[in-house]
């Protein structure tokens, strides 16, 4: 089906839900046609999303206001027999940049495209939900009904196997030299010396050949045994590829008026002892450039949260421990002064400082002059949201864009004025181990 990529649709949806006795979740993901989606996040109902409904794609500067009128206008007068956590979502995200460069891996990507699934299953708590929706010119309640049907069937049959193991790494290509990296670091940190900006994020990617086609349920399972906390995510374009990541950054949640969100910036290793992993936490909690990094990073989500809010509430800053990095962390909630849309804060939070810079116009202008590749929707909001506006993002991090046996890893660091190339070059390495880890055989 062709992206509606005009303000004036003309048709509405027609969702139907029915509860199922709950399949496996992976197997669930496998079962469905393409472009599939899937959704985990801590404290969070997994959702697993098959087929297309409807997609709606813009770009440029308006990207999500566009997005979000088309959205509304679908939603509106939608014809939806759900009980609440059924309820139909839109699922997709962003490029980084506002304009999408067609540039490989990331053609078949837009600036920004949302899709409200065919076939979307909910599982919460020990629930199972399916919902089926349809546009109203190209199926009524009986045929949307009858998909229902089938699909519960095909649901219902699924055996739970454990997923497959690493596909292999035949041979791996770096976007990046260490010469380069250290020149462009270098450059950087002399900008942020000379007072041109305060802080910039700059990223590497990794090309990495399989010795067969990963398969992406099978790598999102294995990262979810080692990253339980982290939001998994998968999006898939028209096309062959798919995005997927395990990223501990919460970009936005909003439930109501009720918003979630932090600030994640400021890394090191993990220890091999747990003397050594304490050690490492504490100098990362006393480390005055980590501190400054992460500081920047704080205060300005505070600060774009404030014209919305009628209470922001900043937590302790405190260690957050993944399986193969430890990151700073500032948990940040707010409540809401009026009615807003999650894009609108996911509008006015993309880029934080922890994957742009600081002033972000500055710090984007580095970005482009620097990086010889194309970010896409690495580092970018993925995510989903519903009919009142509700949702909850994810930063694409921790992430890699695969299609048959390529896969593309994406990882970056902050820059402040004392930032050292060697040790900014180590924790690129670390920040990709989390994919590497699951595509990298053993033997
Ligand atoms: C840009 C990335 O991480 C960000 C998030 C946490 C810590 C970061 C850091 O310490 O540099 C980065 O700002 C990445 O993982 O690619």
């Amino acid at each position: 089906m062709e992206p509606l990529r005009t303000d004036e649709v003309g048709t509405h949806l027609v969702s139907r839900s029915v509860r199922l006795s709950a399949p496996p979740v992976s197997a669930s993901l496998a079962a469905m046609q393409r472009p599939r989606a899937l959704w985990t996040a801590p404290d969070e109902p997994t959702v697993v999303g098959g087929g297309v409904a409807v997609a709606v794609e813009a770009d440029g500067p308006e990207r999500l206001a566009r997005v979000r009128r088309s959205a509304a206008a679908l939603f509106d007068g939608a014809d939806v027999d759900a009980p609440d956590a059924a309820r139909p979502r839109f699922f997709g995200g962003l490029a980084f940049h506002e304009e999408a460069t067609g540039r490989d891996p990331w053609a078949d990507f837009p600036a920004a495209r949302f899709v409200v699934p065919e076939a979307q299953v909910v599982f919460d708590g020990g629930d199972a939900w399916l919902t089926v929706t349809a546009l109203d010119g190209e199926a009524d309640a009986d045929t949307v009904g009858d998909r229902l049907a089938e699909l519960r069937e095909t649901l219902e049959s699924l055996d739970d196997a454990p997923p497959e193991g690493p596909p292999g790494v035949s041979d791996r290509h770096r976007t990046t030299s260490v010469e380069a990296w250290h020149e462009s670091v270098d450059a950087a940190v002399s900008r942020i010396r000379a007072g041109d900006l305060q802080k910039v994020v700059l990223a590497q990617a990794l090309e990495v050949e399989l010795d067969r086609p990963a398969a992406a349920p099978d790598l999102l399972a294995r990262l979810g045994g080692t990253y339980p906390d982290c939001h998994r995510f998968l999006v898939e374009p028209n096309g062959g590829a798919s995005f997927l990541g395990a990223t501990p950054e919460r970009l936005v949640s909003l439930r109501g008026r009720e918003v979630e969100t932090g600030a994640l910036a400021g890394t090191t290793g993990r220890g091999d002892t747990d003397d050594e992993d304490e050690w490492l936490a504490n100098e990362l909690l006393g480390s005055e450039k980590d501190n400054h990094e992460h500081e920047l990073v704080a205060e300005t989500i505070r600060e774009q949260l404030a014209p919305l809010s009628a209470e922001i509430r900043v937590g302790d800053r405190g260690i957050r421990k993944l399986a193969t990095v430890q990151h700073l962390w500032t948990p940040i909630d707010a409540t809401l002064e009026r009615d807003e849309h999650v894009l609108s804060l996911v509008d006015a939070l993309h880029p934080t400082p922890a994957v742009g810079g600081l002033p972000p116009a500055a710090a984007l202008g580095v970005i482009r002059d620097t990086e010889p590749f194309d970010r896409g929707w690495y580092a970018a909001p993925v995510g989903w949201f519903d009919a009142d506006g509700d949702g909850s993002f994810a930063v694409a991090l921790r992430s890699a864009i695969v299609e048959e046996t390529l896969a593309t890893l994406f990882a970056g660091v902050g820059l402040v004025a004392d930032s050292d190339p060697d040790a900014e070059w180590d924790e690129v390495q670390l920040k990709y181990r989390p994919v590497l880890d699951e595509l990298e055989r053993d033997d």
